[in-house]
């Protein structure tokens, strides 16, 4: 296999079409109602337009809810609400229709993939569609060793790239992406707080089912332990990414990038997402022009890492169960974007009624 040169996303990865924007932003002045009367709603569908690179916009017929799911050895500190390796029983529980993503995905109809990166599980008790691309049973407790070895951060990275392309090339048009996680949290505000130059106890929040103030302590313990290991590979984000994130958000860093080159729009989740997100901006700066913030988790990692990207979420209801279900709860609006900035009708030719005013005068001066 030829060798990883993140580098290459770089050049990979274009700017959504600003012609196209521009046309999209012309049809919107003919329209019946004023440009900008419909809020973020116009700036939602002249993105929307520009990422197609289509006008008038189409609309999202086959989207899809992609989640990577992975146990992570740092919750065994107690750092999680959640038994550490329970990540696993989440899985299933989103794949049997119980969880609050699945019950949203039904309302919308919308088809719902889970990606095993590092369940904490035996491999047979899964789907083999599930557990295709796992790389390890568990990643590593990351406030004393690395998550992965780097040929496992290379793995997993390859395999966000591969599901990115077999979404692409389905017909995926648009992903909202999430993560099923335990202990997640904790490897997203290391990333967040490395990445932004920030310490631990400004990103470290109370995760999915919020945590006592014991636990969130020592969640910041661990948070300050890790990123004093993650410092030193700043510069090597696949590195960074063995060193303190897992094998879930190594292959979420992948798909973001991946789905940029094959401009494939991404409403994002919660700050796991978003953290990974910041990796992948690190890796191609025009990356995050291909995403959208489905929502504020609430969680201050996930503020600090959107703002850091210019990305101003769509929905604000702390919603903090992961697994995509608040990014889910955007797609309608983005929906509705699309539709309106499709539909509404243009207004009557400016000519036609500029010919009118101009008989009316002539009749006017006869009489
Ligand atoms: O979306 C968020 O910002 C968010 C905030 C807290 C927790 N969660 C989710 O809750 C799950 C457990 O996370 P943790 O780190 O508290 O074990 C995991 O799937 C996270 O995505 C998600
Ligand atoms: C206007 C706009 C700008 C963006 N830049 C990145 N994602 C975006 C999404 C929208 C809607």
């Amino acid at each position: 296999m030829s060798s990883l040169n993140l580098d290459d996303f770089t050049d990979l990865i274009e700017r959504p079409d600003g012609g196209v924007r521009r046309d999209a932003e012309a049809r919107r002045e003919r329209q019946i109602v004023p440009p900008g009367s419909l809020g973020r709603l116009d700036d939602l569908g002249e993105w929307l337009a520009a990422a197609q690179g289509a006008v008038p916009v189409r609309p999202v017929e086959q989207p899809r809810v992609v989640l990577f799911a992975g146990d992570h050895g740092v919750a065994e500190l107690g750092v999680s609400a959640r038994p550490a390796g329970s990540a696993a029983e989440l899985a299933r529980e989103v794949l049997e229709g119980g969880r609050p993503v699945s019950v949203l995905a039904r309302r919308l109809g919308v088809p719902v993939r889970v990606v095993d990166m590092a369940l904490d599980c035996d491999p047979g008790t899964l789907p083999e569609d599930v557990v295709r691309h796992r790389v390890r049973r568990g990643s590593g407790r990351i406030d004393i060793e690395d998550a992965l070895t780097a040929e496992e951060a290379e793995a997993a990275f390859r395999a966000g790239v591969a599901v990115a392309d077999e979404e692409a090339d389905s017909g995926t048009d648009l992903v909202v992406l999430g993560d099923v996680s335990v202990g997640g949290t904790t490897a997203a505000g290391v990333l967040v707080a490395a990445l932004c130059g920030t310490d631990a106890s400004v990103v470290t929040g109370r995760g999915g089912l919020a945590i006592d103030d014991l636990a969130w302590m020592r969640k910041c313990a661990a948070i300050r332990d890790a990123l004093r290991r993650a410092r030193p590979v700043l510069g090597d984000q696949l590195q960074l990414l063995a060193t303190v994130g897992g094998a879930d958000l190594a292959a979420m860093t992948g798909f973001l990038l991946q789905s940029a080159v094959r401009k494939m729009p991404v409403i994002l989740d919660g700050v796991v997402v978003a953290a990974c997100a910041l990796v992948a901006q690190r890796i191609a700066f025009r990356a995050p022009d291909w995403w959208l913030a489905g929502h504020n988790s609430g969680e201050p990692g996930q503020a600090k890492a959107l703002d850091r990207m210019a990305l101003e979420p769509l929905l604000d209801h702390g919603v903090k169960v992961g697994e995509g279900a608040g990014a889910l709860l955007a797609l309608p609006l983005v929906q509705a974007a699309a539709a309106l900035a499709a539909e509404l009708p243009e207004q009557e030719e400016p000519e036609k009624a500029d010919s009118v005013t101009e008989e009316q005068a002539e009749v006017g001066e006869t009489e």
